[in-house]
């Protein structure tokens, strides 16, 4: 269920632009997905013309990406902390005066539960998005990761919670999407979510759940690439 549209030109900015935020010596968590893709490859240009730092991958992509452009890597278990992360995000909630405003749906490459990892480690959590992922209120199925044993009674966790699941299904495969940790997909559809904070926590506490795609106060900014620039919402 990867996200269609939003232009590269757009994710290319945004993606180029929160790299330059990276300084020498930086451990830097790589989030997943084409808009960070961006921002891995001007990391290994940077890495090419000295800059010294090492990178988190949060899923197999992102790993195999950074050790083609060079970009030295390391483990969450390894290190202190994370200066800095840079992750995509499938829908950005852009309405100031709501509840929630920065909130996050992600999970669209089925990466979100090492992303959320990551992303929640670091000092500072950069969101690179084009338009296209700004919403007033959060409204895209949440994707939540369950073990396979799981998968039928968390759906019906689910549902009693006012949501419709939907086993994501494979491409190029039968059957399921397989995570990079051997785990299912769930992606459901809650409709408008007005008060994710709340709809977060419900499925935290789902036995079975390994992890969900809402990300709530985890971010600090978001840099949205548009066709001319890159508009950055500071949270
Ligand atoms: O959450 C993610 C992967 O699990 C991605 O960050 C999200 O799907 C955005 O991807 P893209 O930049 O390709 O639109």
């Amino acid at each position: 269920m990867k996200t269609a549209g939003g232009s590269d030109a757009a994710k290319r900015r945004a993606g180029e632009r929160a790299a330059e935020d990276v300084a020498d010596g930086f451990v830097v968590g790589l989030g997943t997905g084409s808009t960070t893709a961006y921002a891995i490859e001007a990391l290994g240009r940077a890495v090419d013309d000295g800059l010294e730092i090492r990178g988190i991958p949060t899923s197999f992509q992102s790993r195999r990406l950074a050790l083609e452009v060079g970009i030295e890597l390391t483990t969450l278990d390894a290190v202190e902390g994370v200066d800095l992360a840079i992750d995509g995000a499938d829908q950005v909630a852009d309405d100031p005066a709501a509840d929630g405003y920065g909130a996050l749906i992600k999970g669209g490459g089925a990466a979100h539960t090492r992303e959320k990892l990551v992303d929640a480690a670091a000092d500072r959590f950069v969101v690179v998005a084009d338009p296209s992922k700004l919403a007033p209120t959060l409204e895209r199925s949440v994707p939540i990761e369950v073990i396979p044993d799981a998968h039928t009674v968390v759906a019906d966790r689910v549902r009693d919670v006012g949501g419709e699941p939907t086993l994501r299904e494979a491409e190029g495969k039968d059957g399921p999407v397989v995570t990079d940790n051997g785990n299912l997909v769930l992606d459901c559809a809650f409709g408008s979510i007005d008060e994710p904070e709340a709809l977060a926590t419900r499925l935290s506490r789902l036995p079975g759940v390994v992890e969900h795609g809402l990300f709530v106060g985890l971010a600090d900014a978001t840099y949205v690439g548009t066709e001319d620039g890159v508009e950055v919402r500071d949270y």
